[in-house]
């Protein structure tokens, strides 16, 4: 029997999408951690690398944990790794007039996933990227900058779409797809 899985985070909303996203069919159990773990500095890998290494010191065991970055193409990618910031301090409509001065309104969900085995293995990192745009916020302020992205080919928010179908198209989803299968294909050489 393969041991647990600890999902570190501080932000239950993340935690509320990986139960919903992996379902009960997910090959491991995962149990979550509430640690609100330094908000670090640097490219989108090296944060999560650091990140889930930084999980594996608290935790005794195998450790998964998540980055989000919010990257606006106009701005070279910022505010990337560091929205969490930006949307503290500007709230989702100032994450919009940020980009007033420009044309190009494109931005990317960036969400990457790391596990470690334990504190001395080398994380895996498992990435998931859903293009989109930034509009005037639309839709309830439950999580987020969800208001303000607007995926591509839909004329909806994510915070205007229903959950369920958030969470068949975003950059969470994909990432835990990527998890999934690397989880899938382990579990089918155990067997
Ligand atoms: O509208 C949203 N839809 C999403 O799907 C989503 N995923 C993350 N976020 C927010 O983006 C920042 C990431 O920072 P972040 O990765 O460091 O997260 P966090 O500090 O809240 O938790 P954690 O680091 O303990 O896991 C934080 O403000 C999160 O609330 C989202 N907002
Ligand atoms: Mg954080």
């Amino acid at each position: 029997m393969s041991k647990p899985i600890t999902f570190v985070t501080g932000n239950a909303k993340k935690l509320e999408e990986l139960v919903a996203i992996l379902g009960p069919t997910f090959p491991r159990t995962i149990v979550s951690k509430k640690i609100d773990l330094p908000e670090l500095q640097g490219e989108i890998d090296e944060i999560a690398i650091k990140k889930c290494k930084e999980a594996a010191r608290h935790v005794n065991g195998p450790v998964l944990v998540e980055d989000t970055s919010l990257c606006f193409n106009a701005l070279e990618g910022l505010p990337g790794p560091y929205i969490k910031w930006f949307l503290e301090k500007l709230k989702p409509e100032g994450l919009c007039r940020l980009l007033e001065g420009w044309e190009d309104k494109s931005a990317q969900a960036i969400c990457t996933f790391g596990y470690c085995e334990d504190a001395d293995a080398e994380p895996q990192l498992f990435k998931g990227i859903t293009d989109g745009d930034i509009v005037s916020p639309r839709g309830p302020r439950a999580f987020g900058w969800d208001p303000v992205f607007q995926p591509k080919g839909y004329d909806k928010t994510y915070a205007e779409l229903p959950k369920a179908e958030k969470n068949t198209i975003s950059h969470r989803y994909r990432a835990l797809a990527q998890l999934q299968q690397h989880f899938d294909k382990l579990d089918k050489l155990e067997k």
